[in-house]
């Protein structure tokens, strides 16, 4: 990854919601106005429901309450390639650690940030001073600055710890394919991104080099030392997909396509084949599903958890829920690992749609729950579920007042729901309870779901937000499914129904308050668990080869644009869908008295579309203008000159040239006239430079964000530096002269660039040992003027280089160019109120001459008078 600046400004960061797209419902997006200090942390269905529902004994409840109503500690990672993340994780240790140690807060002493136990190399921190103290108060302003600076660089990402986790869990190795089916706003991404980067940088400089990479950390390196993987991150919310956009686009990372469409549908990506050979279809290493969630886990930095929580949250996000689970074990290579992930604690949301989905899948010889009990040791956490409740709310209708109900199992669900039809048809219920939401019943003990090898992570555990993971393994294609969808419901309710006579009266009893504890037949040993079991029907694998028909798109609404970064791009109709021929039949329904859908219907669920259109057109590998370039800087021949695309829909070198991987190519170029919607991929390597400045052989400019993957490769056009008092010299002049005497005032890179040619070049700054050196490697651009050099890298950037290397808060940057600008500015503003005064003047004279010929002859009104009007 690119220092100084190359990851642009991005500032990520998760909100205080979670996945809160048009298909989410539950807490949604914080939308207070009173301040969170005041928000009452009390919410009795809530509480009721995680005290009574049997998650854990009452004392360990109480202390887990505490800690959710509690503030959350501040938690950041360090970011990017391991060798960067830890030099700026090196500069913290010794600069900003003893300056907190020795602060005092309103007469006591402040705890300095500690690194999380439980995650590798000390990358993360947290620390209990609140975000909003650190940000308002004066004793925490340099810290503060720090962490915006490297923030904004891209040094450092502000996540919730416990957010961390699920990437940890994925095993992901560099060279690997990897679906983020869900990722916006994209912290999780970031993080697989940089796993699949693995170290890149220093694999390709090796390989540049021409030694042999010294690496048996099982990735594949035969790409020259880059990796060969790629992730896909994906989201169905226009406007979140955005977010993740400008969230990854600062990795800088070539291996990377954004796409935005329903994850339950998500379209199958085909591989080129050759011409008569049957279709291949892409399938994937790894993939997370950080699912839609109620988000009740999120309750220490979301008030809407407290005030807006009901069970409707997680009942009505079950379904939706599996079948972004199904879709993503259909589309997981065998021996591949699935990471299904929420931040809420409901079992509804976690357990219950691992069990159904395993079950979906055809049970545990074709998906197991992997044991991850060895895995990240220190990090706290309890064995998931294999027995819940699930509540549901009742009213009548026009009433305010609800009933709360526990129930245990979906038997006593269908039988209670029978036994209120006869004895209250008024009272309404949510209807938002499937048989998935109930804890499996394995007909023996071989097919058992060992759910207690989910895992749990809960606030009170280690000072965190909760979190819930299940780590799946695909063991074989998934051939036959069993599904449970609203025709099988149906027929399930009308077998159930014949028993509704055997249901004694005094079935439910009552619980707590207002909550109903439905479960008395079981408990009571009198009740014949019904077959449970749905009825079976076959589902095929998808079959790949039907998966190129096309679906044709719903007509939507225009959606609002995701912020154009290519001024030549133009809009265009969305390309139907594709989508698989045969999709997770899954009740697609959330409530068992919907009818059902039909299939055709099922698949006609697109996401938001937009009307925009990005075009992504690959250059050929000849391309004239791209060779000039690659010459200019003296480029490899190894360097692979096929991967350039630009965005435009004619496939010109207009303005920007940016460069993928090239499975990334693959992909794009296969599957963008087949429905699917990119909405991101490519780093920008070359901008072309408009400012006249002779002539150039390549008037094209290196981009900080694609320079370090270009850079091994380069034998012409390098400047070296190798003092710090010189990059700063660089740092504070935006523009250093370069007098023809050479008289300059930039040390060894004026010196080089004394007799350099006119255009654009590297600065490669290697890193050095001891409090003077550098620690880490840049490369930056610098573009060559006749008459200055301007090293390309945006005051923000440099602001936080100053801080970093120089502890500088406060440099005043000084940018002649700017300056002459302003002064050329001024200047013609004192020429403009000269002209000003003289057309004054003029004005003056011409009313004088005016009245002077009123004297003469009849009178005339003239400019600032008045007409006499005659009686
Ligand atoms: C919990 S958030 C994901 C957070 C993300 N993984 C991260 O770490 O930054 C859930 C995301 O799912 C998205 N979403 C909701 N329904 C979806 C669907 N049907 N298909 C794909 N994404 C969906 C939401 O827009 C939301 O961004």
């Amino acid at each position: 990854m690119g220092r100084g600046g190359n990851r642009g400004g991005g500032r990520g960061g998760r909100k205080a919601f979670r996945g809160k797209g048009k298909n989410n419902r539950g807490g949604g997006r914080d939308t207070r106005t009173e301040p969170w200090s005041d928000i009452k942390r009390e919410n009795e269905l809530f509480e009721s429901y995680y005290r009574k529902g049997g998650f854990m004994e009452e004392e360990e409840f109480g202390e887990m309450w505490k800690y959710l109503a509690s503030d959350l500690p501040n938690s950041f990672r360090f970011t990017g390639t391991k060798s960067d993340a830890l030099a700026v994780r090196e500069i913290f240790k010794r600069r900003y650690i003893p300056a907190i140690e020795a602060l005092d807060f309103e007469g006591t002493r402040v705890e300095p940030p500690k690194p999380v136990e439980g995650f590798p190399d000390e990358l993360v921190w947290d620390m209990k001073t609140h975000k909003k103290v650190i940000r308002r108060h004066k004793p925490f302003a340099e810290f503060q600055k720090f962490l915006v600076a490297e923030t904004t660089s891209g040094n450092i990402s502000r996540q919730e710890v416990v957010s961390m986790i699920p990437p940890h869990f994925l095993d992901v190795k560099p060279g690997m394919v990897v679906l983020d089916m869900c990722a916006a706003p994209g912290s999780k991404s970031a993080q697989l991104a940089e796993m699949i980067h693995g170290d890149e940088e220093e694999r390709v400089m090796q390989a540049a080099r021409n030694e042999s990479p010294n690496i048996d950390d099982g990735g594949d390196y035969s790409d020259d030392g880059r990796s060969t993987g790629l992730l896909i991150a994906n989201d169905t919310d226009y406007k979140r997909a955005g977010m993740l956009v400008h969230q990854v686009k600062r990795l800088n990372f070539p291996n990377l396509i954004v796409t935005q469409h329903d994850a339950s549908i998500f379209p199958s990506i085909e591989l080129p084949s050759a011409e008569g050979e049957k279709k291949q279809y892409l399938k994937f290493d790894r993939i997370l599903t950080d699912v839609p969630c109620s988000g009740d886990g999120t309750a220490r930095k979301n008030p809407n958890v407290w005030q807006k929580w009901t069970p409707k949250d997680g009942l009505g996000l079950h379904n939706l829920q599996l079948r972004i689970l199904f879709r993503g074990l259909q589309m997981l290579k065998k021996g591949g690992r699935l990471v299904y992930s929420t931040c809420s604690m409901n079992p509804v949301e976690n357990e219950a749609v691992v069990a159904a989905a395993i079950e979906a899948c055809g049970g545990i010889s074709k998906v197991r729950i992997v044991d991850c009990s060895d895995h990240l040791p220190k990090l706290k956490r309890v064995p998931g579920l294999n027995r819940w409740k699930v509540f549901d709310t009742s009213a009548f209708p026009g009433s305010q007042e609800k009933m709360g109900h526990l129930f245990t199992s979906w038997d006593n669900f269908v039988k209670a729901q029978a036994k209120y039809r006869a004895e209250e048809p008024e009272r309404q219920f949510s209807s938002k309870v499937s048989p998935g939401c109930f804890p499996p019943t394995a007909s023996s003990d071989e097919e058992r779901i060992p759910l207690e090898r989910c895992m749990r992570v809960y606030p009170h555990l280690q000072d965190t937000g909760a979190f819930f993971i299940a780590v799946l393994e695909k063991l074989d294609d998934i051939k036959v499914a069993q599904i449970r969808n609203a025709d099988n419901e149906a027929e399930l309710r009308k077998a159930t129904n014949e028993l509704e006579a055997t249901v004694p009266a005094s079935a439910a009893t009552s619980a707590v308050e207002k909550i109903k504890e439905e479960a008395v037949e079981e408990a009571n040993g009198d009740a014949t668990p019904g077959d449970r079991s749905p009825l079976k029907r076959k589902l095929e694998e998808p079959d790949e080869d039907a998966a190129s028909k096309r679906v044709k798109a719903e007509e939507l609404p225009a959606q609002p644009v995701v912020k154009p970064e290519e001024q030549d791009k133009e809009t265009g109709a969305d390309v139907p869908m594709a989508v698989d021929d045969v999709q997770p039949e899954i009740n697609g329904t959330t409530t068992v008295s919907t009818p059902a859908l039909s299939n055709q219907a099922k698949r006609l669920k697109p996401e938001a579309q937009s009307q925009s259109k990005e075009f992504f057109e690959y250059l050929p590998a000849d391309d004239p203008t791209v060779a000039d370039i690659l010459d200019f800087f003296g480029i490899s021949e190894r360097f692979p000159r096929d991967r350039f695309m630009v965005k435009n829909k004619e496939g010109l070198t207009l303005n920007k040239i940016y460069y993928t991987s090239a499975l990334a190519k693959k992909i794009i170029s296969q599957n963008k006239n087949r429905g699917m919607k990119f909405i991101h991929c490519g780093v920008v390597m070359f901008v072309a430079h408009k400012i006249k400045d002779g002539n150039i052989k390549a008037p094209w400019r290196l981009q900080n964000e694609g320079i370090r993957i270009l850079e091994p490769w380069a034998s012409k056009r390098i400047v070296t530096c190798t003092s710090k008092q010189t990059l700063y010299k660089m740092l504070i002049e935006m523009f250093p002269k370069l007098p023809k005497d050479g008289s300059h005032e930039i040390g060894e890179i004026g010196d080089q660039l004394t007799d350099m040619e006119v255009g654009c070049s590297f600065i490669r700054i290697e890193p050095s040992e001891g409090e003077d050196g550098f620690p880490f490697r840049m490369v930056l651009p610098l573009w060559r003027h006749p008459g200055s050099a301007n090293m390309m890298v945006d005051k923000d950037d440099r602001k936080a280089m100053l801080l970093r290397l120089f502890n500088e808060t406060n440099p005043i940057i000084k940018n002649h160019v700017l300056e002459k600008a302003r002064a050329a500015e001024e200047a013609r503003k004192d020429e403009l109120e000269a002209e000003s005064r003289e057309l004054d003047e003029e004005l003056e004279q011409v009313v004088d001459e005016a009245q002077a010929e009123e004297v003469d002859g009849e009178e005339k009104p003239v400019l600032g008078d008045y007409m006499e009007v005659e009686a």
